[in-house]
């Protein structure tokens, strides 16, 4: 039986439900967030509260881990590898995902890129949803994290375009200056991006080129996921979504 098969159950005399876990993997600034957030805005659960939604969004992010005072200063100045697999704490990352999928409710830390830390009084509380997206720039790269997964998204956007999407994002919301984010542009996110995303794309089960501005492969994807989610294709019979019906499916 796959850990996936026996997820459906009771737990704490809820009947848990295991979601629909997707997993969507791509460089820096390759759109990642922003093709998780038109998947939901189609899905219509975009305008609701937390407890009601039935796609929810985490991002890997959140599972960077706790660096030492040295690492913390080597982080300020841009010297730290945040783009190397040792940079996350693997371990939290598969139990969360792992309870996800077992229907439990998880607090989820929101991750703070001026500080390089977790806030662990910002928690965001995930309820069972029937669709959770992943997203992250290596979250194909552990293999024990990307078998959990039913369907493998992977963000391909040309890495001129990124660096010009990233270089604004940095300095206006990450408090970060330019020196700064090219010397950690060119010695760590480029040559991660190379060594240990990149080759993660032959992992995905649909690549989608130029990101969000790809319109057609978002709403192909939109519509399989609830294909899914209504009928029986789902390996594990998932057929019990509580969306509407697929008129209400966004344009
Ligand atoms: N298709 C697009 N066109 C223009 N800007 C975009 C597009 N997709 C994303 N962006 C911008 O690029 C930056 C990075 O996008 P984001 O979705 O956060 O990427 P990622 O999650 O892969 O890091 C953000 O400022 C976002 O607004
Ligand atoms: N303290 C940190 C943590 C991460 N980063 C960079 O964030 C990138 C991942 O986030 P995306 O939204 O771009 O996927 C990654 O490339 C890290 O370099 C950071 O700069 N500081």
């Amino acid at each position: 039986m796959s850990d996936m098969t026996k997820c459906n159950g009771k737990i704490n005399g809820i009947e848990g439900k295991t979601p629909f876990l997707i997993g969507v993997a791509g460089g820096t600034a390759s759109g990642k967030s922003t093709v998780c957030k038109r998947i939901m805005e189609k899905l219509g659960q975009v305008d609701m509260d937390n407890a009601q939604r039935q796609v929810v969004c985490i991002s890997q992010d959140s599972f960077y881990r706790d660096l030492s005072k040295e690492e913390i200063v080597k982080a300020e100045k841009g010297q730290f590898n945040f783009d190397h697999p040792d940079a996350f704490n693997e371990k939290l990352m598969e139990t969360t995902l792992r309870d996800i999928l077992e229907g439990r409710k998880c607090e989820i830390p929101v991750y703070d890129y001026k500080n390089h830390k977790i806030r662990k009084d910002d928690m965001v509380t995930i309820y069972p949803a029937d669709v959770v997206l992943f997203e992250g720039i290596l979250v194909f790269y552990f293999p024990e994290i990307r078998n959990l997964f039913h369907m493998k998204l992977f963000v391909d956007t040309d890495s001129d375009t990124r660096l010009a999407r990233r270089v604004p994002r940095d300095i206006n919301e990450r408090g970060r200056d330019l020196d700064q984010v090219l010397h950690q542009y060119m010695n760590f996110v480029k040559p991660a991006f190379e060594e240990f995303c990149s080759p993660t794309k032959k992992f995905a089960d649909v690549i989608i080129p130029r990101g969000a501005d790809n319109l057609v492969a978002i709403d192909l994807i939109v519509h399989h996921i609830w294909d899914i989610l209504h009928g029986n294709s789902h390996p594990n019979g998932l057929n019990n979504s509580r969306l509407g019906t697929s008129s209400d499916i966004r344009r």
